[in-house]
């Protein structure tokens, strides 16, 4: 099925969203269907973002194509023709239409992707963070998967790519969504969505997934140990976290609460150490808990492209020590942890 055009997601919204609405009531969720029929309705009929009628006019700029696919095991997610050759699918007859209607979604945080050969270099390297997440990971085929703050869903086609057989990214960005679904569009059938919501949007205890992400969220949450206990409710029994965040340096106990902003982010509440992340992850009830990564963020990882044009990492650092955020705090290192619910 291909998604109308131009889309009006004030009046499609019913027919993007069917095919997992659909899977969700044949797979017993229906209640979460019911609540989620709701939550759309509210953002894109009841309480639309006022951007939101710009982006979809860039996003209705994209050319057509019938015959298309996403190709998610690259490193840049890639959306390419079904047949290479397709007259009207070389990016010289394309590149004006398609570099306009991608520029129109502008700023591009998480990627990279590539449109028929066009490159959309984004601010975050995320491929280097799925290839440090990615070997640790139980294997995702045939899973059930649930990307919490998935962005532009760059890692939720990755995901696809490593054999989930569904993968549900949440993220109340509407500008993520539009471009999610300026790859999604050419491969419609592909059994990854993303949802507009927020984790606190969940139904209590849903127990349906076999594998839930978590990363860059928990600095963001004032209750990190909720959080946790959110995550472990959204998984069945035996399922797998995989909780990325911000971390200190430092033993089990410590945790850094910025004064006000961190690394000019605001919003930014509780940096653990990794040994003290360990704690709340067992104080939540996981178990089999492992750090299976420390990685200091690097400029080159986090940075401004031709695609992002505002200030990034570089800006965000002591200009005389780059071991420092600009408010003096130890510059961003992220670890990640994976660990599993009880059976
Ligand atoms: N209440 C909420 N519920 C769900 N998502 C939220 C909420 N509030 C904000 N977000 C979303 O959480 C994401 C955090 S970014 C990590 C992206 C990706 N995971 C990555 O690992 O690159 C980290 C960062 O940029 O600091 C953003 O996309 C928000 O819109």
């Amino acid at each position: 099925m291909t998604l109308p055009h131009p889309l009006d997601l004030s009046r499609h919204w019913r027919d993007l969203y069917d095919p997992l609405l659909t899977h969700l009531c044949e797979t017993g969720n229906a209640a979460w269907a019911g609540q989620l029929q709701n939550q759309l309705l509210q953002r894109f009929v009841s309480h639309p973002h006022g951007d939101l009628e710009r982006w979809q006019n860039a996003y209705n700029g994209l050319p057509v194509s019938a015959a298309a696919k996403v190709l998610p095991n690259r490193s840049a997610v890639a959306v390419t023709a079904n047949e290479p050759d397709q007259p009207d699918m070389r990016l010289g007859s394309l590149q004006p239409e398609l570099e306009h209607a991608l520029r129109g979604l502008m700023p591009w945080r998480k990627g990279p992707f590539e449109f028929f050969g066009l490159s959309v270099d984004t601010e975050w390297r995320s491929d280097w963070k799925w290839d440090r997440v990615a070997p640790h990971l139980s294997d995702l085929t045939g899973r059930t998967v649930l990307d919490v703050g998935c962005g532009s869903g760059y890692h939720c086609w990755r995901m696809w790519g490593a054999g989930a057989s569904r993968v549900i990214g949440i993220d109340p960005g509407l500008l993520f969504l539009m471009q999610f679904l300026s790859l999604k569009r050419y491969d419609n059938a592909a059994p990854v969505d993303l949802l507009p919501i927020r984790v606190e949007d969940l139904p209590p205890d849903m127990a349906y997934f076999d594998t839930v992400f978590s990363m860059g969220i928990l600095y963001h949450r004032r209750s990190p140990i909720d959080h946790l206990l959110d995550l472990k409710a959204t998984l069945k029994p035996g399922g797998e976290v995989v909780l990325e965040t911000l971390v200190i340096a430092g033993n089990e106990g410590e945790v850094l609460m910025p004064e006000d902003r961190y690394a000019m982010m605001r919003n930014v509440w509780f940096i653990p150490s990794s040994r003290s992340l360990k704690r709340w992850l067992a104080r939540a009830g996981f178990v089999d808990i492992r750090v299976v990564d420390e990685s200091l963020t690097s400029t080159e990882e986090q940075r401004a492209t031709d695609w992002m044009q505002f200030q990034s990492l570089s800006d965000f650092l002591d200009p005389s020590d780059p071991s420092k955020t600009a408010e003096g705090y130890p510059a961003p290192l992220r670890a990640t942890l994976i660990a599993r619910k009880p059976r």
